[in-house]
């Protein structure tokens, strides 16, 4: 169909992307190649195909379609991929990049760890929690028995998020609250939602104990007592249940930091501090990601890996 276009398929904990070098190369229809290489049984097998461009503003253009050819605005673990390629493309001389997206213009730095892996950080700008009620009570009707919505609320991260922290009122620990999910269920109920106004993007969270001690996320990032872990799954507009989404990581910390109160998160109820968390560390199933807040900027930390290249 598009004659001889080169790829290489990236991932970014779990959440993976044909990405397509088009400074030398030209996709004529991009809806229908992201049909076809995300197909898992049929094609590449990805979350979606992303198009990296030249820019006359950044250093690329990340042009982002989910698995079903929809256009994204943006995607956090898609500009991570992006800058750990643009980084090897540029010889491994420039670690801190500037990608375009439909979103606007992002930062990004690559902290190069040894051959195979890099951590690469993102400011994925400010977000906002947007006043619109999401339908709790009809989501009940989703979830299994005994798991209950804490709260939820709807963030723009440059994209829509509708994020939902559920409990266990039964508080068995160490239950598998979210892996009873039917995520096709809550995340087609929520996705389509009509008074969102347009689809979002689902992530059902559940706490799991704040910190006692630091967290070791990666090498260089830790998640330090007083700052909330999250174990997270995801519903992608457009791609529908994946390993873990960025942008929704980003969101989740947003939502809960206006959500929670910063001594709930603490460790023993917080006796130390009223300070807002800083950082959030989400356990997703393809992986953990940090988000830092500096500045009331969000900054999304994670790791990016090259998995193969080939030819479609
Ligand atoms: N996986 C992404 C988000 C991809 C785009 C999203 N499905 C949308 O259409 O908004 C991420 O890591 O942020």
């Amino acid at each position: 169909m598009e004659g001889q276009i080169s790829f290489v398929k990236m991932e970014g904990a779990g959440n993976d992307y044909v990405y397509v070098d088009c400074f030398d190369q030209y996709v004529k229809n991009p809806q229908l190649l992201a049909r076809k290489v995300s197909s898992r049984h049929f094609g590449v097998g990805s979350d979606g195909l992303i198009l990296l461009k030249p820019s006359p503003r950044a250093d690329c253009f990340m042009d982002i379609y989910n698995s079903d050819g929809s256009r994204g605005r943006t995607c956090g673990n898609g500009l991570r991929c992006a800058a750990r390629y643009m980084w090897e493309k540029s010889g491994k001389t420039k670690t801190d990049l500037r990608i375009e997206t439909l979103s606007g213009i992002c930062r990004a730095y690559v902290h190069p760890l040894n051959e195979r892996r890099c951590w690469v950080q993102v400011d994925m700008g400010r977000g906002f929690v947007r006043n619109v009620p999401v339908p709790v009570r009809e989501l009940g009707r989703f979830l299994p028995a005994g798991i209950f919505v804490s709260w939820a609320c709807l963030c723009d991260i440059g994209n829509l998020h509708c994020v939902v922290m559920v409990k266990d009122w039964r508080e068995v620990k160490e239950k598998p609250v979210l892996e009873e999910l039917d995520m096709n269920r809550v995340g087609h109920f929520l996705e389509n939602y009509p008074d969102f106004g347009e689809k979002v993007n689902v992530e059902v969270c559940a706490k799991i104990r704040a910190p006692q001690k630091e967290i070791y996320v990666s090498e260089t990032e830790v998640c330090a007592p007083g700052n909330l872990a999250v174990r997270a799954r995801v519903w992608e507009r457009g791609s529908k249940e994946t390993l873990s989404c960025g942008s929704g990581a980003c969101a989740i910390y947003l939502a809960a930091s206006r959500m929670i109160k910063a001594d709930e998160a603490l460790p023993n109820g917080g006796e130390s501090s009223c300070q807002p968390m800083k950082q959030c560390c989400v356990f997703m199933p393809g992986g953990r990601l940090h988000v830092e807040n500096i500045g009331g900027h969000l900054f999304l930390g994670g790791y990016a890996t090259e998995v193969f290249t080939g030819k479609v």
